[in-house]
């Protein structure tokens, strides 16, 4: 998991999918499957691309009740990804419940999917956090706080912009997981995205991963695209 580029594959089915991945027939990749895809798709597109062998990050950033969010835990469990995700504004009580699904799910000699927690979606501003969700701290406090609700509950990390891994690290330890979305190439439009930064910037700020979508899918040539996130990402790690 620590140092993976996971390309996000916002497709609306996976036929679009299989073409994407067809210049990457030799590389096993890590892939992030979000609502769009699974939606339309459902559990069979994770095991078409584990038995292509991909780590698979399952993002539908699950927000409900303990109960509730038990329960799908456990059902999505059984599909061993490796990475699932909630949101840590459901609260304490929920992500400890999603934790206690994820583990009641896992099959028997295997190892239970990473979980972690979506704090401020980079696509938030300062202003608009403040504004919309009525919260009268700075988004980096903010941030920081959903993280250390996160890590009482036993997640194992977080999603955050990278502009905010180094206090996260500072705050809880370097072993908690930070995933960070939100990457640009200095050359790409930023979009809907607020916090955005280079894999580059990411590495030096000691990000553990990065998520990287419409740079390398809607790329002129994806193989090439994602080279090039990858070689500024990979850097020379210190
Ligand atoms: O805070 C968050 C949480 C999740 N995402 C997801 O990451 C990718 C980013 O895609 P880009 O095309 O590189 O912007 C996308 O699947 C989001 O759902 C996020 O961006 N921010």
């Amino acid at each position: 998991m620590k140092n993976s580029l996971i390309i996000a594959l916002d497709f609306p089915n996976k036929q679009e999918v299989f073409q994407f991945l067809e210049p990457f027939a030799d590389e096993k990749l890590f892939l992030k499957v979000g609502m769009e895809l699974f939606y339309q798709e459902g559990p069979q597109i994770i095991h078409e691309l584990k038995e292509r062998e991909h780590q698979i990050f399952l993002d539908l950033k699950l927000h409900d009740i303990p109960n509730t969010v038990y329960g799908a835990m456990k059902g999505l469990a059984r599909l061993g990804c490796d990475l699932v995700n909630v949101h840590a504004a459901g609260g304490k009580q929920m992500m400890t419940a999603a934790l206690e699904g994820l583990e009641a799910g896992t099959l028997s000699g295997r190892r239970r999917s990473a979980c972690i927690a979506v704090t401020q979606l980079t696509s938030t501003s300062e202003m608009q956090m403040q504004e919309e969700q009525l919260i009268g701290v700075s988004l980096q406090e903010s941030v920081l706080h959903y993280a250390s609700v996160a890590k009482e509950a036993g997640l194992d990390g977080v999603v955050c912009s990278s502009q905010e891994v180094v206090p996260i690290r500072e705050r809880i330890g370097h072993e908690f997981l930070t995933v960070t979305p939100g990457i640009r190439l200095s050359s790409d439009s930023v979009g809907d995205q607020k916090r955005v930064a280079t894999p580059e910037l990411a590495r030096e700020f000691g990000a553990a991963a990065i998520v990287v979508g419409r740079g390398i899918t809607r790329a002129a040539n994806p193989f090439e695209s994602y080279q090039a996130y990858k070689q500024a990402w990979e850097g020379v790690r210190s």
